[in-house]
């Protein structure tokens, strides 16, 4: 089912004093995209989604499931399901009864119940613990039985508030591949809220970057990180490094630009609409500085201040001649020469990997 939220926006008032919420968030999700709200805490991303499941109505704007206006719907009458990042199951019930538990409102027959809790048991790795109760099963496994509590009403909808905060990082890394691989089984419509961007990029089909309300990005993992259209998505997405300078001349989709702290000029690919004069910056990630030139056409050099062998890449610090802090990821460093620290170094990068935005 498709998900559209035109033109939404929410102010909460308390005490006489306004807050935007949520800032004319307009987008349309396919049926059976996932797309994560990715943002700093307060830039809205719980709202929106309280919007979508109708626990919040907007001050404007409306929410549309398959072309059908449901923004003054109760929660109840949506078909929406949410996974909470406190699981929420019922602790004296077992895991078939907290699946189940849903179903008994809608009066199914003995057979068609059991068909489904098994169904479900597979689809999300439960098998073999029906019986168990919460507390006897680990983190993963309590928010498997939530995610197939939510999935056993078959809902248009499936809403997921962090869930997986409360595990550890290497939990984490499997469950979010687990989510996604049952999200794209079932194939369905899903909201994901999360202020982690490696789980935003490694499981979403779009992302919605968010900052004090306000969108600042809708695109893709590759274009959120290699296209990002301002500072801020450049900056909340990886390690990134800023040259700034000024336009010198645009040919196609190539820019020039001159920075004149640095006294260098530098072609990178045009990130906007941009003009000969425009204050800009080139967006750069560590990764794509290299220290061989092979042909790469921009050339930085500066002192190395910090140098770092991790086995498969080297990250270093190096102090460029205005002051500013470089960072830089080298790979494969068996078959390099190494940098000394305090020298100068010289570093290369595409014209591709140079992104140019407004500043
Ligand atoms: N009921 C409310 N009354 C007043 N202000 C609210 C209310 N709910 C949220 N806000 C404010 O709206 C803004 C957005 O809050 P929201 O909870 O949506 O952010 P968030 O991105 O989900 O943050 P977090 O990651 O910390 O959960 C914040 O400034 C918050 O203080």
């Amino acid at each position: 089912m498709s998900l559209i939220l035109k033109n939404v926006r929410k102010v909460f008032t308390s005490y006489g004093t306004e807050t935007v919420a949520v800032d004319d968030f307009d987008q349309e999700i396919r049926r059976g995209q996932l797309v994560t709200l990715l943002g700093p805490s307060g830039c809205g991303k719980t709202t929106t989604l309280r919007i979508i499941a109708g626990f919040e109505v907007p001050t404007n704007g409306r929410v549309l499931l398959d072309g059908k206006d449901v923004t003054n719907l109760p929660p109840n009458r949506r078909n929406i399901s949410m996974v909470f990042q406190s699981y929420a199951l019922f602790p004296h019930l077992t895991v078939e009864e907290n699946i189940s538990f849903g179903l008994k409102l809608k009066r199914l027959d003995r057979s068609t119940m059991k068909k489904k809790i098994r169904e479900m048991t597979d689809l999300v790795g439960l098998k073999g613990l029906e019986k168990r109760r919460p507390d006897q099963l680990s983190g993963g496994q309590q928010q498997r039985v939530a995610l197939a509590r939510s999935l056993v009403m078959e809902p248009s909808v499936l809403l997921f508030d962090e869930p997986l905060s409360n595990l550890d990082a290497k939990l984490r890394e499997s469950m979010r591949l687990e989510i996604r691989r049952i999200q794209q089984e079932v194939n369905i419509t899903s909201v994901y809220v999360t202020h982690d961007q490696v789980e935003a990029m490694s499981i979403s089909d779009i992302i919605v970057v968010m900052n004090d309300g306000k969108v600042m990005q809708i695109g893709s993992p590759f274009d959120i990180y290699a296209r990002p259209q301002n500072s801020f998505v450049a900056d909340f997405i990886g390690r990134v490094n800023f040259i700034d300078g000024e336009v010198e001349s645009i040919n196609g989709d190539s820019v020039t630009v001159s920075s004149s702290s640095l006294g260098k000029k530098f072609v990178g690919r045009k990130g906007g609409e941009l003009s000969p004069g425009d204050g800009v910056r080139i967006v750069l990630r560590p990764e794509s500085l290299s220290d061989r030139e092979e042909d790469k056409i921009n050339v930085l050099s500066g002192k190395v201040l910090k140098y770092v062998f991790l086995g498969s890449n080297v990250e270093y610090e190096i102090e460029l001649p205005d002051g500013k802090i470089l960072n830089a990821v080298t790979f494969n460093p068996i078959e390099r020469k190494f940098p000394v620290v305090g020298k100068e170094t010289d570093l290369y990068f595409s014209k591709e990997s140079a992104w140019v935005i407004n500043n």
